[in-house]
């Protein structure tokens, strides 16, 4: 194969395979079985092999990156990752939303209702489309560069299916099945096991060798999009819409209320479904949906004032090895 019949192949190869990646992935509706993405993936690495210059960043042979590092970069966050104020009852919330409507004035609103995925929260920089930096939120105004293992989180996506130059934030988590298989190999090796998904999560990213994120299944869900203006959305919801068009996977639970009546009725479904979940969460983040009313809300010092996160109360887990009854 001479090179521009190797360039044309390589094309259709970071193509298809992205696809499959996408559908088993993000989407959770695989079209071809897991033999044929390795046997696509395999003749990429190959042609990658005989021309070298064919293989870019962006290749689906890239996720598991080489260098083992000794420590991680610092990297400054251009907009600071705020945190979230609090609600533990209904009262909370009505408070929040007496606030809000005080606020904005008798002019009708709404509100987006999310999963608040039990992780660790990222941001994921793109430019031009290419994922160049990811990063932990830190402190909120100076996190860690753990690009190269957030890289080996499939449902991220290494180019967007647009040539956006944006900032996209989520959580990354380990899903439970994950961590109950991790626990066992730890306890096999003798290790000490990790108290819970999101300690696994923490701990995997925070590994200076991307391989071993690598073997750690992790997975995210988006939840935020910088400037969501510049893209068309008037909205959260469609922002978090936006996300999904360009191939980044966002939690499928969310739910638009107008009401905090629906809001309260949406915190009550989701936590009788806590446990069928198959990751963790800790309870529900609500968000004013309009981003010009964001915009009038503003934000606290800390947080804005056009979000809460209702907090489940601590489950009781009872330890199968001692049955002392532990709050998580
Ligand atoms: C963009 C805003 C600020 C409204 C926002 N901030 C969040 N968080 C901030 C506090 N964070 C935090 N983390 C550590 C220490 C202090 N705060 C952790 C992320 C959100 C977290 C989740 C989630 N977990 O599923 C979510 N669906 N939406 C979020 N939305």
């Amino acid at each position: 194969m001479d090179v521009k019949a190797a360039e044309q192949r390589v094309q259709e190869l970071h193509d298809t395979l992205n696809k499959y990646s996408y559908e088993y992935y993000v989407i959770d509706q695989p079209s071809v079985p897991d033999s044929e993405y390795d046997r696509l993936l395999n003749e990429l690495s190959n042609i990658e092999s005989m021309y070298p210059q064919l293989q870019t960043p962006d290749s689906p042979t890239q996720r598991v990156g080489g260098a083992v590092l000794d420590v991680f970069r610092k990297v400054r966050h251009d907009v600071p990752m705020l945190s979230l104020g609090n609600a533990f009852d209904e009262a909370d919330l009505r408070d929040f939303d007496r606030r809000v409507s005080q606020s904005i004035g008798n002019v009708p609103y709404s509100y987006v209702c999310e999963l608040k995925i039990d992780g660790l929260a990222v941001a994921l920089k793109y430019e031009d489309g290419l994922f160049v930096q990811g990063a932990t939120r830190g402190d909120g105004t100076t996190g860690e560069d753990i690009t190269a293992n957030l890289k080996t989180i499939h449902s991220i996506p290494l180019r967007l299916k647009k040539p956006f130059t944006i900032e996209v934030r989520g959580e990354a988590f380990m899903p439970k099945q994950s961590f109950i298989a991790l626990n066992c190999i730890r306890d096999e090796r003798g290790e000490e096991p990790f108290a819970n998904p999101r300690n696994a999560a923490a701990g995997s990213l925070r590994q200076l060798d991307p391989r071993i994120a690598a073997k750690r299944n992790l997975d995210i869900f988006l939840y935020s999009i910088g400037n969501p203006e510049a893209i068309g959305a008037e909205s959260h919801s469609e922002g978090l819409d936006m996300l999904d068009s360009l191939g980044f996977k966002t939690n499928k639970e969310r739910q638009v209320c107008k009401t905090i009546e629906d809001v309260i009725n949406y915190v009550k479904k989701q936590s009788e479904k806590r446990t069928k979940l198959p990751y963790e969460i800790d309870g529900i983040v609500v968000k004013v949906n309009s981003l010009s009313q964001q915009d009038e809300l503003g934000f606290t010092a800390k947080s804005p004032r056009w979000a809460i996160a209702y907090k489940f109360p601590a489950e009781e887990v009872v330890t199968k090895l001692t049955g002392i009854v532990l709050s998580v």
